[in-house]
């Protein structure tokens, strides 16, 4: 097993999660206390990381969040103090990259050098040499856009290639192709769970999902874990970051971040 594959598999079995709390800090949405402090996005990521490390297998930070507020060195800080406090759980930078192979190793280079992160998100819309730059760092984790949550995903991922939608036709050749050195992973959103067993079906146990779209996309927890499981009850990363992180902003938002996240956990495990 790879090293992403294994960091994942561990965090599965050690924190009994397949739970992945996501971190799109939105400053709107902070608490009054944080008003005013220019270390206010690390502050807030640091303490839900805190408070929902417990009944989680990973954490997603949503790179655009960091980016469009000029933070990006408080998202180093993030990852730094994730690898620092918590070592066994995976972070998964989610980035949806895609660009030309010389453009990609950049990229790949800004995740896996930069920030560390244990895996990004890469769209497969440029094809094979496109994710090759991603899967040269052999320790690392790869995961491709197939059926993402958004409504407007239909538009491209249910066109008909040759009898069947292109999502299938990019499940197949992920797990078929790209995957030789098994560190690949999928999106399927948990707002797709007919999709979702698609996928499942047609890869079969190894390739990790992640599965955003329960909480404030509605998706549905039970759909979800019995579409997109694997028969070992592990094989999903089920992404929540709304929910939890703005589950509360009153003083009680720490407490409020680790209830729903205990909640969440339990709900999913409820159906493995
Ligand atoms: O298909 C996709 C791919 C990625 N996302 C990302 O996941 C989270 C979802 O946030 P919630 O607050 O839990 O709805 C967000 O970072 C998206 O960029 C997705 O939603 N769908």
């Amino acid at each position: 097993m790879t090293a992403f594959y294994q960091k994942l598999d561990h965090a599965w079995t050690t924190n009994n999660s397949l739970l992945m709390v996501g971190l799109d800090p939105d400053t709107q949405r902070f608490p009054a206390e944080l008003d005013n402090r220019p270390d206010a996005i690390f502050e807030f990521c640091r303490a839900i990381v805190d408070a929902t490390a417990p009944y989680a297998c990973g954490f997603k930070p949503q790179i655009a969040y960091f980016a469009s507020q000029r933070a990006e060195s408080q998202l180093e800080g993030l990852c730094d103090y994730i690898r620092e406090k918590y070592p066994t759980l995976p972070i998964v930078l989610d980035a949806k990259r895609g660009d030309i192979g010389s453009t990609a190793e950049h990229y790949a280079r800004e995740a896996f050098e930069r920030y560390c992160a244990d895996a990004v998100t890469v769209s497969p819309y440029l094809g094979y040499d496109s994710i090759a730059p991603y899967l040269s760092w052999s320790d690392k984790g790869v995961i491709i856009l197939c059926r993402t949550s958004n409504a407007g995903g239909s538009d491209l991922q249910f066109l008909d290639v040759d009898g069947e939608p292109l999502y299938l036709r990019v499940a197949t050749l992920v797990a078929e192709k790209w995957n030789r050195s098994g560190q690949c992973g999928m999106v399927v959103g948990a707002t797709f769970p007919k999709e979702l067993a698609a996928v499942r079906q047609r890869i079969g146990n190894e390739v990790p999902l992640l599965v955003p779209g329960i909480g404030a996309q509605g998706g549905d927890i039970q759909a979800t874990v019995t579409a997109g499981g694997n028969t070992g009850g592990t094989g999903l990363m089920i992404s929540s970051s709304r929910a939890i992180l703005y589950a509360s902003q009153g003083d009680d938002w720490r407490e409020a971040a680790a209830r729903v996240a205990r909640e969440t956990r339990d709900a999913i495990n409820a159906f493995r």
